[in-house]
């Protein structure tokens, strides 16, 4: 990761942003600040409704502040600001999973030699080299998520924003793509934006854990994950300091699920 001193890859800076509703102006964000590092693993916790999505939705450039600003350092190299992964199936029913892995590359008009050896390696990395023909239909949910990650990652974007990519998987297809995830990471190390519901992938994955408040999504705290790299997921949960880590997160975070409950409640919310 960059040193305190490089700029940031991404600098937000008193973000907010509102939605109006039939009950009038809605706040979804207030003065968020945030400066992340080119190359940092960047997870998102919060409860249900505090901003995490809209949060990468404007990062995505997919909805626009209300007010502060998010700027992205750019390399200027011709590659795609973002690509974005989300929980649900995106890809293209009609496309191959060749085709599908292919489709960043191809729309900008990148050269067919370096199409295939970039997808052929991607389709190699997630160990679906062999459905290179395969429609999604044909797939399961863990491998189709497996192929929107190579899609995301053979797009080289400048930064990549995950969005509960995992959530709709069970335990142990989850706990593979985690592995495989940071196996195709550690090779490019990625600016990474990802939101989980789950403080153990939060802390299993992330550099740095950011701890949203619950309605209007506020920075709560942001936390250092000291845990070296390479990581390997089952070896790194049998550790003493990892059980101590996600209990801290989830004392602070166990305030804000209970704050976002009793807004819920009392019908604050949108
Ligand atoms: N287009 C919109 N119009 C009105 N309200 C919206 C809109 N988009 C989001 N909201 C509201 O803004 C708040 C934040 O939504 P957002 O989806 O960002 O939360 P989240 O933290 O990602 O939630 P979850 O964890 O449940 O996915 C919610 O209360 C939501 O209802």
């Amino acid at each position: 990761m960059a040193s305190a001193q490089t700029p940031p890859k991404i600098r937000i800076r008193n973000l907010g942003k509102s939605f109006e509703t039939r009950r009038g102006r809605f706040a979804a964000l207030d003065a968020v600040s945030l400066d992340i590092p080119e190359g940092c693993f960047f997870m998102i916790v919060g409860p249900s409704g505090c901003g995490k999505t809209t949060l990468l939705r404007i990062l995505g450039g997919l909805e626009s502040e209300s007010s502060g600003s998010v700027e992205i350092a750019h390399s200027g190299s011709g590659r795609p600001e973002n690509s974005m992964v989300f929980q649900g199936d995106s890809l293209f029913p009609w496309m191959t999973v060749w085709q599908n892995a292919a489709y960043g590359l191809v729309m900008r008009g990148r050269p067919k030699t370096e199409i295939k050896e970039t997808v052929g390696h991607y389709l190699s990395r997630i160990g679906l080299s062999r459905f290179a023909d395969a429609f999604p239909h044909q797939l399961s949910g863990g491998m189709r998520q497996r192929v929107s990650i190579a899609r995301a990652f053979a797009n080289d974007p400048e930064i990549l924003l995950m969005d509960e990519p995992f959530s709709a998987l069970d335990e142990q297809n989850k706990l593979l793509l985690q592995e495989e995830l940071l196996r195709i990471w550690d090779e490019t190390r990625k600016t990474v934006l990802f939101i989980t519901h789950s403080v153990d992938e939060a802390v299993t994955l992330g550099d740095r854990i950011l701890v949203m408040s619950a309605h209007p999504g506020k920075v709560k705290m942001v936390v250092n994950v000291p845990f070296e790299r390479p990581r390997h997921v089952l070896e790194l949960r049998a550790r003493p300091e990892y059980g101590a880590l996600v209990y801290n997160i989830w004392d602070e975070l166990r305030d804000e699920v209970r704050r976002a409950r009793a807004q819920d409640e009392e019908g604050v919310r949108s």
